[in-house]
């Protein structure tokens, strides 16, 4: 088995509808982020929520030469990492203990060295000012910020972050997929994002799934998985793929397909 996670008739859903049915994923390399497109209610949380453990999924899924399908809840738990639109609400910790807790969770041992880890964390996030806030006082991004925090601190080896960019403003936007691009190159992680922005995709993924109505579409290089054609036939949209002066790959919205349209 290939480095990397891979799916072999992965399937799931809830008890009166089926979401993903027999799903094929060739291995997402490790050291990458694949971003996962397609548009409102095609399954990409369901499935995310799936890989993680939390709803029910049939079928295959390898992290290189393990089947986590088989393995107990607590061995997935160890190896992947969910991080939800956004956090459940009324947790009263401030944002450092919150942190710290979901060290914990993955077996760390509060020490100086995983204070300090925390805390460098937070500073690379530009959240350390935030440390001794509560939680529930904190603005959507800065909640969604804090979430990334929880999720790093556990060291995934494969990453699932649902929206993660959907409450920050045009600086963290970068700033954040900059870091967890860093992250997942430096820590060997298979990091899978699901984002709506299409030319965030494009600059900061080096791999793409696009799901419509719960089937996979397209899969590769971002700019090869992103055409006017898929475009058209996953959303609807007249796209043109143009490249900015400084040959970044840029996605221009000229309007509706005409039959999306009757
Ligand atoms: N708890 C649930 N019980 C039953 N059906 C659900 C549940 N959650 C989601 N669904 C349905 O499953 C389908 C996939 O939903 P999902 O949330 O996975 O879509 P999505 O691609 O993440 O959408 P969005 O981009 O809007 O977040 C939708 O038809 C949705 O209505």
């Amino acid at each position: 088995m290939m480095a990397g996670l891979t799916l072999r008739g992965f399937s799931t859903g809830y008890p009166k509808s089926k979401v993903i049915e027999n799903l094929d994923v060739a291995p997402l390399p490790r050291g990458e982020i694949t971003v996962l497109l397609g548009p409102n209610g095609c399954g990409k949380s369901t499935l995310l929520r799936a890989l993680a453990g939390l709803n029910k999924g049939r079928g295959e899924m390898w992290l290189d030469d393990e089947e986590l399908m088989t393995q107990p809840f607590a061995r997935r738990a160890q190896r992947v990492v969910y991080l939800p639109q956004s956090l459940p609400a009324g947790v009263h910790l401030h944002v450092l203990e919150s942190i710290i807790v979901a060290q914990r969770a993955s077996g760390g041992l509060h020490s100086a060295a995983s204070e300090a880890e925390i805390l460098h964390l937070l500073e690379q996030l530009g959240i350390a000012h935030l440390a001794m806030r509560y939680l529930d006082q904190l603005s959507g991004g800065q909640k969604q910020l804090v979430g990334l925090a929880q999720s790093l601190i556990r060291r995934p080896e494969l990453l699932l972050l649902d929206e993660p960019l959907s409450a920050l403003d045009l600086n963290y936007q970068f700033h954040v997929m900059d870091l967890v691009q860093r992250e997942t190159a430096q820590r060997n992680i298979v990091t899978v994002v699901v984002v709506h922005d299409i030319n965030i995709a494009l600059r900061h993924a080096q791999h793409a799934l696009m799901l419509k109505e719960g089937r996979l579409i397209a899969e590769g290089q971002p700019d090869k998985v992103i055409t006017s054609e898929t475009l058209a036939q996953v959303y609807g949209v007249e796209g043109r793929i143009e490249h900015c002066s400084r040959g970044m790959p840029q996605v221009m919205i000229d309007g509706l397909v005409r039959e999306a349209l009757v």
